[in-house]
């Protein structure tokens, strides 16, 4: 009689566990729809490209890299707290450097449809003198260049948004109103804590891997990171002049706006209300822009359409944790005055996605931690660390100075770089992220310094020039000069600077003046 019934009970018992497998494994794949009324949420299932990814924030960095994960055939997950239009001054340049990485990803369409305009270099302006900094493009694809737009958030956002199904994006804050927004186990980061933006409810949601790139005012990093965080200030591109006491930019936003940029020195900054800063603006700065700028620069300040932009700096310092990652601002900032962010963020991405590309399981947590240390390495040279250090090294030397030493340093590097041929195209090769390579940064640095000296010192050294000369190399610290890699501070270049950025956005009149500029 048992033996009639031996076979309907095994296949039985091998029906339930089949289905309490399956049951397991839908409940492992419950996606982090909003509103559905469930506080946990589980991404992933175990294993294989589907495994699950979550990506703190759609900035720059966090697009991309959902972009190209999602292109990888991972299931990622997106919470983004704002997905309106930002309106903010930040990331309009991108370095052609920049440009071959958004290609690397596949996301070189993006530039096509915001109104990019084409950048070829740079037009550097002295006491009404000025040169030209052309970007080295000659080997590339015609297509290759600079592009300066509005907001470079929406650049990537928007492939991001056409190319993801809706539920893979959510709009909800993770942390909002709660330190704990990381959820930890044993030492390892197992998934978020994040809130709809009503407020309503407090969700959580599980993957291998998290990867925070929440911005530059990240409230995330802390717990990922060493912040040490240096708010000073200032901007990006295309013209700069080297003003007194301001660095001022202009660059093209779309085909009919300019933005200018203007770095505001000093512990003491003029009272927009008062109207001390548009007094400051018209008085200080309107004499030293060029004179086809010069009008609707008045025009502009005239309208009030002016605002003030922090700027930070912070090198990166993590604190490798097992099953997280931090990424572009909220992981490593630099001055925005050479506008390497963005460069340097895809540049990571890139980097980021040829480690994970072999690992199709990224739920051992700890051995993918040890692993993705070399991402840290990798990153920096040549990349981050070429763009960072030449973005400290030429807000220290462009900015004003009452120093003779610093003043001579600043008149040398703007007279090495009006030399044609291999002077100005190596630093511009650096900036544009083409050629980032720390070695050859050092070397021009050096050849810089060495041309300062011997400008002063020829034909004749006089007591008073060699003086100066001594400053000129104190200025820039010997220990610095020659032996770099002695200072702790080397790739991390930051000090505390107290400017404000200024930014003025007017029409097309600014525009017609600024093409003649840029040729
Ligand atoms: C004045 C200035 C000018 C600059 N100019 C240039 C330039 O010309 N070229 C250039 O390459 N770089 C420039 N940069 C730097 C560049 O803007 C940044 O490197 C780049 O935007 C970094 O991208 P990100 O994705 O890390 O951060 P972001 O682009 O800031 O994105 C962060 C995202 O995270 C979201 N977020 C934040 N907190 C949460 C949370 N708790 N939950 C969910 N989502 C959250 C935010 O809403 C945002 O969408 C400039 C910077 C400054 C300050």
């Amino acid at each position: 009689m048992a033996d009639q019934f031996l076979p309907g009970i095994v296949t039985a018992s091998i029906m339930v566990f089949l289905l309490l497998i399956r049951f397991r494994g839908c409940r492992q794949k419950a996606h982090l729809a909003p509103g559905n009324g469930s506080s946990r949420s589980i991404l992933a299932g175990k294993g294989g490209t589907g495994t699950g990814v979550i990506i703190v924030g759609a900035g720059v960095a966090g697009s991309a890299l959902a972009y190209m994960l999602g292109k990888d055939g991972r299931r990622v997950h997106v919470i983004e707290r704002d997905l309106s239009e930002p309106d903010r001054i930040v990331g309009e340049i991108l370095h052609p450097g920049g440009y071959l990485k958004l290609l690397e990803l596949g996301l070189e369409d993006c530039v096509d449809e915001i109104d990019a305009q084409r950048v070829v270099g740079y037009a550097l302006f002295k006491d009404r003198k000025s040169t030209r900094l052309t970007y080295p493009l000659e080997k590339h694809h015609e297509d290759v260049a600079g592009r300066s737009f509005r907001n470079g958030l929406n650049i990537v956002r928007v492939s991001l948004l056409r190319s993801m199904d809706h539920e893979s994006f959510f709009q909800c804050s993770v942390g909002a109103g709660n330190s704990h927004f990381l959820i930890e186990k044993n030492g390892s980061i197992e998934g978020v804590v994040y809130k709809t933006n009503s407020g309503e409810e407090q969700r959580e949601a599980y993957a291998p891997l998290t990867i925070v790139c929440d911005g530059a005012f990240s409230n995330l990093r802390r717990t990922l990171c060493s912040p040490k965080i240096v708010s000073f200030h200032f901007p990006t591109t295309a013209h700069i002049i080297l003003g007194d006491p301001s660095i001022i930019l202009f660059y093209p936003i779309s085909s009919t706006e300019v933005r200018c940029l203007v770095d505001v020195p000093g512990n003491k900054i003029p009272s927009v209300a008062t109207g001390e800063m548009s007094n400051f603006l018209k008085t200080t700065v309107a004499p030293q822009v060029p004179t086809e700028l010069h009008d609707p620069f008045i025009e502009a300040i005239d309208k009030g359409s002016f605002r003030s932009v922090p700027n930070k700096s912070m090198p990166a310092a993590p604190h490798p944790t097992p099953g997280a990652l931090l990424l572009g601002d909220a992981f490593n900032m630099r001055h925005s005055l050479t506008g390497g962010g963005m460069t340097v963020g895809l540049s990571d991405i890139v980097v980021l996605r040829d480690l994970l590309r072999p690992i199709p399981d990224l739920h051992h947590a700890a051995s993918l931690c040890k692993y993705l240390e070399s991402f840290y390495t990798l990153r920096k040279v040549p990349m981050a660390s070429t763009i960072n250090t030449l973005a400290y090294a030429l807000y220290k030397i462009f900015r004003a100075s009452s120093d003779r030493g610093r003043s001579e340093m600043r008149q040398a590097c703007f007279d090495y770089l009006s030399i044609v041929g291999v002077y100005s195209n190596g630093p511009i090769r650096l900036l544009s992220g083409l050629n980032p390579r720390p070695m050859s940064l050092m070397a021009h640095f050096l050849a810089i310094v060495i041309y300062g000296v011997g400008q002063l010192l020829l034909p004749f050294p006089s007591l008073e020039n060699l003086w100066i000369g001594a400053r000129l190399i104190c200025a820039e610290g010997i220990r610095q000069m020659f032996f770099p890699a002695t200072v702790p501070a080397y790739y991390r270049g930051v000090r505390k600077l107290n400017d404000l950025v200024y930014a003025l956005n007017s029409g097309s009149r600014l525009y017609a003046s600024a093409v003649l500029l840029m040729g």
